[in-house]
């Protein structure tokens, strides 16, 4: 158990199986978080990254007892939160919001925007009447909406705007950590970047924690301190953010990071990287679960798991090898097999990154 009062929020060995539970259950069983250990600091934005499939959602619902785990726990301010009967669980929902990919799905249609809002108010007591009135104007303003506009439905606003409602509803019981799953990806990129800018935003003035599941390096680039990356429900990498971008560890990160859509001129229809889908996670690969897709895959990794070994600066990385693929060098990334297009899109990539490094600009 983590005594430093500086970390908010603690998933210890998370496992979530889904099916396979009894005789009249489906005998398969979906792997989609299978031993995940993960620390969130106080005040920071912590991000997980990974393909579709690979159980960040779930793993972000694990951390808010969306759903029960099958194994581990989750410390919450130290406190398991697995333990909790449901009334303490519905008062510390307060604290622990999440906002949605689809604001559209996650609004009810039947509802205007004023009593979408004040719901948790009024759930948790907040405020009644007159103030809690002013407390969803207040709210409206907070997000960049007018609260002259609170007595429209969801399906009168925009994408961006649908998830202004959804940021100003998970922030109307006055939460002290967001999870944000996806919140960015079903909008428009121009769009994307003042969502970004909002939470951001949001997150210092209110002092809030955040955790960020997105699919999309490029979108958490500017905006996490530290980042997780998972691949086939597990952990494979745990670093500050400037590290995991200057330096990848796993060849999965490495692989993520030249899949990043990098507009060019010269390269309109960029080779995907990562070759293949993520493989079934009701029967993942034995070993290391990467070795099916990695370049640099030898005989040990098909037959030994690896552990997260901590590497330098508190790194973490869960790779046999991840040592000497960093002793190969810089060409490390492009080999083998060394390909000029991976060369190419590696430029590209470093080009547009320092582009954005000098613009200050959130998001790709
Ligand atoms: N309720 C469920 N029942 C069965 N399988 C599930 C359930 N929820 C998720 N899964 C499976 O668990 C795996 C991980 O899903 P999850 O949604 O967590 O991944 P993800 O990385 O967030 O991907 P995406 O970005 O596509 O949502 C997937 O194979 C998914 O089909």
């Amino acid at each position: 158990m983590t005594t430093t009062n500086n970390i908010i929020l603690e998933g210890i060995g998370l496992v979530k199986h889904f099916g396979g539970g009894g005789l009249l259950s489906s005998p398969t069983v979906v792997r989609a978080v299978d031993g995940v250990s993960l620390q969130v600091k106080r005040g920071e934005t912590f991000a997980i990254v990974g393909e579709s499939g690979c159980g960040k959602s779930t793993l972000g619902r694990l951390l808010l007892r969306l759903i029960e785990a099958t194994a581990g726990d989750v410390l919450y301010e130290g406190r398991s939160i697995r333990a909790l009967n449901q009334r303490d669980m519905r008062r510390l929902r307060r604290e622990l919001q999440i906002i949605f990919q689809d604001p559209f799905a996650s609004l009810n249609p039947r509802m205007t925007v004023r009593d979408i809002i004040a719901e948790p108010i009024a759930l948790h007591g907040l405020a009644h009447g007159e103030e809690r009135r002013k407390r969803v104007d207040e709210l409206l303003r907070t997000v960049g909406l007018l609260p002259a506009h609170a007595d429209r439905y969801p399906h009168e606003f925009s994408g961006g705007q649908r998830q202004r409602i959804g940021i100003a509803r998970a922030l109307a019981g006055e939460p002290k950590l967001i999870i944000g799953d996806e919140p960015v990806s079903a909008l428009d990129v121009s769009i994307q970047a003042q969502i970004i800018n909002l939470l951001e935003d949001l997150k210092e003035k209110f002092g809030l924690t955040l955790v960020i599941v997105a699919h999309d390096l490029a979108v958490i680039r500017h905006m996490s301190d530290r980042i997780a990356v998972m691949y086939l429900g597990e952990a494979v990498e745990l670093s500050e953010t400037d590290d995991l971008f200057d330096n990848p560890l796993h060849p999965y990160t490495q692989a993520l990071m030249t899949a990043i859509p990098v507009p060019s001129p010269v390269n309109r229809s960029p080779k995907p990287l990562l070759q293949g889908d993520v493989p079934s996670p009701t029967a993942p690969p034995p070993g290391c679960r990467f070795h099916t897709r990695c370049p640099h895959a030898k005989a040990l990794c098909k037959e030994q798991h690896p552990k997260l070994e901590t590497a330098e600066g508190g790194r973490k990385v869960a790779c046999h090898f991840w040592r000497d693929i960093q002793n190969a060098g810089a060409g490390a990334l492009a080999a083998p097999p060394a390909s000029p297009a991976l060369t190419k899109r590696l430029e590209l990539y470093r080009t547009w990154r320092d582009r954005q490094d000098k613009a200050g600009a959130p998001g790709r």
